[in-house]
């Protein structure tokens, strides 16, 4: 069977949106509000790094105020939720993101109760979660959102097709399980107790991955002319970046795919821009 490989060009996606939320931000500048986004990271993991590094370069350069906050792993729960309550109350801050995971000795749950769901870029307080299933959600968890605006940017039709979840974290599987829903995908959430998950993975039209085991994906989980989404954010045998799928495996059954890097990472980050520049809109219109 012939194949023409397509790649979901996420830089290319980002760029372009790049140019609109640039010049939403001159607008927002003209009223003398400048968006602030403001990001907490404790200790060092090696996701959260990479994810923190790009925020800063597209916050720049887009014209975004970026402040990080980075704590040591040893800072206790108690300073954490201070400093949560400090940007709960700072005016300058549109929306902020605690990074995760977080060291074990600091309750997560809590610590995303803390957050004023109003300034949750995330989306991952209760309330935005709840919205996000049953609708009119305020903010929207950014690296869904951005799958999304991908999927669409390529014109990736969704309604009524088999769309298969590899994952089922808060961060990504169940936005994306609500977020396909919504278009009116049939959806299957899998996790590391899924029986036979390459016959499940199998049936997907779209199958999005996204357990953080490099290359674990290859073509016996893929279906002839599926399209791949790959979220992971790993490192192969020798520390270079790399995604969940084995992208040299499957190139030649799927019908389009999202290389790493260059495929979700930007996506997510030009997801969370939209949603802070959206929040800066919302104060500068009272
Ligand atoms: N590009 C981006 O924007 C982002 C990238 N990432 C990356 O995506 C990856 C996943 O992140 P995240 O969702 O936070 O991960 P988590 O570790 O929170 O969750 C992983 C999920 O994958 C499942 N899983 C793990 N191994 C297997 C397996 N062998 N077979 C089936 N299911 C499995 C787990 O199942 P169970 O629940 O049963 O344990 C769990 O549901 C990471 O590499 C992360 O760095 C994350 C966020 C954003
Ligand atoms: N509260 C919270 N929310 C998150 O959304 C969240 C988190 N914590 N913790 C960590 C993971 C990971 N994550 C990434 C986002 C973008 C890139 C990214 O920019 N990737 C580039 C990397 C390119 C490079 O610089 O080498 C790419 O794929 O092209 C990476 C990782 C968000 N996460």
């Amino acid at each position: 069977m012939v194949n023409k490989l397509e790649i979901l060009d996420g830089k290319k996606v980002a760029d372009a949106s790049d140019k609109k939320m640039a010049k939403r931000v001159a607008d927002l500048k003209n009223q003398n509000v400048t968006p602030g986004l403001a990001v907490i990271l404790v200790g060092d993991n090696s996701a959260s790094s990479i994810y923190v590094r790009n925020k800063k370069r597209r916050a720049e350069k887009l014209g975004i105020n970026f402040q990080l906050i980075h704590f040591d792993d040893s800072i206790t729960e108690n300073e954490l939720l201070e400093k949560i309550e400090q940007l709960n109350n700072d005016e300058t801050v549109d929306g902020f993101i605690v990074q995760l995971p977080l060291p074990d000795h600091i309750d997560e749950e809590k610590v995303i109760q803390a957050i004023d769901s109003k300034k949750d870029v995330d989306g991952f307080a209760p309330k935005n979660v709840g919205n996000l299933w049953t609708g009119e959600p305020h903010t929207l968890p950014a690296t869904a959102s951005g799958i999304m605006m991908m999927l669409d940017f390529y014109n990736v039709d969704i309604d009524g097709k088999n769309v298969v979840i590899i994952g089922r974290s808060n961060i990504v599987g169940k936005p994306v399980a609500a977020m396909m829903l919504a278009k009116n995908a049939t959806v299957t959430i899998t996790h590391s107790h899924t029986k036979n998950l390459a016959d499940v993975a199998k049936n997907a039209d779209i199958l999005v991955v996204a357990i953080g085991q490099a290359k674990f994906i290859n073509k016996s989980f893929v279906k002839d002319d599926a399209v791949v989404i790959d979220v992971g954010m790993d490192h192969d045998e020798n520390g270079k970046l790399c995604g969940d799928v084995d992208f040299d495996d499957v190139k030649d059954i799927v019908s389009l795919i999202s290389p790493v890097p260059g495929g979700v990472g930007p996506m997510t980050i030009t997801a969370l821009m939209d949603q802070v520049i959206e929040l800066a809109e919302g104060r500068a219109n009272g």
